[in-house]
């Protein structure tokens, strides 16, 4: 796993570093050096560096030389002369390339700038870094659409100019980059919201040796799960056993209004991997899920006139529930009275629980003044897993709304220190999904926009239960449990996009790629271990 920083965190970082005898300015040194050696990978025979006030433009002056020393044509763009630059550390290094063999412009007009752009191999973008708040002003605010409309290559240092890196938003523009060389850690903000669609491919300059031991001493927004962390959950199948012992998953969800969300998420746990699966709904839609659905047993639920749960909902859908390896309730239930009864009464059981959908908005009304003031309401010994998107998390803390993925990181938080239960994880979903449990927060693989479809929650929670009905025995930490589920349902996107077109993907394409998705993950890790050195790979 990746440690991922908060701007913050990577201030936070540095110190430390520094603290044990490595200064800033020999960081930026290191900086500079790797963002070459990123830029030198495409061999250009002529490459524009831009930079900016701050020490994000250090790195590029420093890469400047570095370039020029290998015998590369470098042009450096700058808005002042070296010996105007604020901040010291990049005036220091900035002052020492002039005197070496780059040609520096200072200030160029739009079409001096676009002739330099237009004729540079790689450009290399080292205007603004993690410093970079507010609006674009000038000229950047020029060079920055210039860049994007005439380079032929762009590589960002750190984070590409324009892009927040804390949040991941661009107000007005930010750089195109084909590759990211971030420095230390990946910020979170390459990440969020519009970040994947600005940083390119993103490398990371790890820049000090004792990094993997200091980096422990700061605190981690997120981890990144690579497909190898995953490993263990592609074992196949032991020859000994039977449906049962494969792991059972009870669906509770459905009603007049939407069968399709049971529908889905109930056979979404079958192709996860459990043996049994079962629908409890409200009567009066289950014969359309049997329809649907002939391998899977319906339980009719008493519904109210209104074809959701009722009054009487509860204790049949709690006595049924008891049976089961793992519990699925909200696909698809409405917040009618009888389903908020139903999901208390859920959360009373010792059993395995995923909540989902209005299941979670259920768990809202419940509340007053957001779930986390009020964590007896789902503090439990079984584990207990919530699938909210952005929106419902916003509902869930009664809070502003969740916008990024920081946002959505700390809103899960919120939830989980009031319980401070270690089976207790939420998936916040959105274009990147995390997984946060009391410990961790992970990141794993995200899936194509194409996944922003009606119903393809109702398909992960499906995943999620069967995932975890299938891994009963399970005794490792939850949030990689839940984080191989969410990279299925990743997987099953990239291959629906593939097979269906990358506007055309319906929910209900993903089921069915569920074991493809299992063989892809399988040979994502299979890479992973054959790129880890012998010794390490047998334990060693
Ligand atoms: N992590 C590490 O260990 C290492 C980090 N290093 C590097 O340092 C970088 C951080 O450097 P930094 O703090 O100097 O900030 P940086 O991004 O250069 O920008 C600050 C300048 O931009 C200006 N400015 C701000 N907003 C603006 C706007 N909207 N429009 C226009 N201008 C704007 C701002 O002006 P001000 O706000 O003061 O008016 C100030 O002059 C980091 O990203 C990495 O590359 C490496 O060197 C060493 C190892
Ligand atoms: N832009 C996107 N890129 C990748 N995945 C996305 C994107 N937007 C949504 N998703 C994923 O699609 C799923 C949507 O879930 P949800 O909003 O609950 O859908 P529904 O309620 O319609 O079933 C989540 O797993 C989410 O992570
Ligand atoms: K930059």
């Amino acid at each position: 796993m990746k440690p991922i920083l908060s701007c913050e965190e990577v201030r936070r970082l540095e110190d430390c570093i520094e603290a044990e005898g490595t200064s800033k300015a020999t960081l930026m040194e290191l900086a500079g050096e790797f963002a070459a050696s990123v830029v030198a990978a495409s061999d250009p025979k002529r490459v524009l560096i831009l930079v900016g006030f701050g020490n994000n433009g250090g790195d590029g002056w420093v890469a400047a030389d570095i370039l020029a020393h290998k015998g590369i044509d470098v042009d450096v763009v700058s808005p002042v002369e070296p010996d105007e630059i604020p901040a010291a550390l990049a005036r220091h290094v900035a002052r020492r390339t002039a005197g070496r063999d780059v040609n520096i412009v200072i200030g160029p007009s739009r079409d001096e700038l676009a002739e330099l752009v237009s004729r540079a191999d790689v450009v290399v973008d080292a205007i603004l870094g993690t410093g970079f708040h507010g609006s674009l002003r000038s000229p950047f605010s020029i060079w920055i659409p210039t860049v994007n409309e005439l380079a032929a290559e762009v590589v960002a240092i750190d984070v590409p100019s324009g892009l927040d890196a804390e949040t991941g938003t661009v107000e007005e523009d930010a750089i195109r980059a084909a590759r990211t060389a971030t420095m230390l850690a990946p910020k979170i903000g390459l990440y969020s919201a519009d970040g994947p669609d600005y940083t390119g491919e993103i490398l990371c300059g790890g820049l000090y040796d004792r990094l993997d031991e200091v980096i422990d001493d700061v605190d981690h927004a997120a981890e990144m799960v690579e497909p190898i962390d995953l490993i263990d959950f592609l074992e196949p199948l032991p020859s000994n056993i039977d449906k049962y012992s494969r792991g059972s998953v009870l669906v509770v969800a459905g009603s007049s209004s939407y069968p399709g969300a049971a529908i889905m998420a109930a056979k979404a746990a079958a192709r996860a991997g459990a043996g049994y699966v079962a629908v409890a709904t409200p009567a009066t839609c289950a014969n359309l899920i049997r329809m649907a659905l002939p391998s899977v047993p319906v339980i009719d639920i008493p519904a109210d006139s209104r074809g959701a749960f009722g009054a009487a909902a509860r204790r049949a859908v709690c006595d049924a529930a008891k049976k089961f390896s793992c519990v699925l309730c909200g696909p698809g239930i409405t917040t009618a009275a009888g389903c908020i009864d139903v999901v208390s009464g859920l959360l009373k059981l010792d059993v395995p629980l995923v909540l989902d959908a209005d299941a979670l908005n259920c768990l809202s009304k419940l509340s007053i003044g957001g779930l986390d003031e009020t964590p007896e309401l789902y503090r439990r010994e079984a584990p207990l897993i919530l699938t909210p998107h952005y929106r419902e998390l916003s509902r869930l803390v009664d809070e502003e709304a969740v916008r990024d993925l920081g946002g959505a990181i700390e809103a899960a938080q919120r939830l989980l220190w009031a319980a401070g239960s270690d089976n207790f994880i939420v998936i916040a979903k959105g274009p990147v999904t995390a997984v946060a449990g009391v410990e961790k927060v992970l990141l794993p693989v995200s899936g194509p926009a194409s996944m922003a479809t009606a119903g393809t929650g109702d398909v992960l929670s499906g995943i999620v239960a069967g995932t975890v009905a299938l891994n009963h025995a399970y005794e490792g930490p939850w949030e990689l449990l839940c984080s191989y589920a969410v990279s299925l349902h990743s997987y099953t996107g990239f291959i629906a996009a593939d097979r269906y077109g990358e506007k055309s993907v319906i929910a209900t394409d993903l089921i069915d790629v569920i074991g493809d998705a299992m063989a892809l993950a399988s040979e994502e890790a299979l890479k992973g271990l054959e790129d880890v050195p012998a010794t390490t790979a047998k334990g060693a």
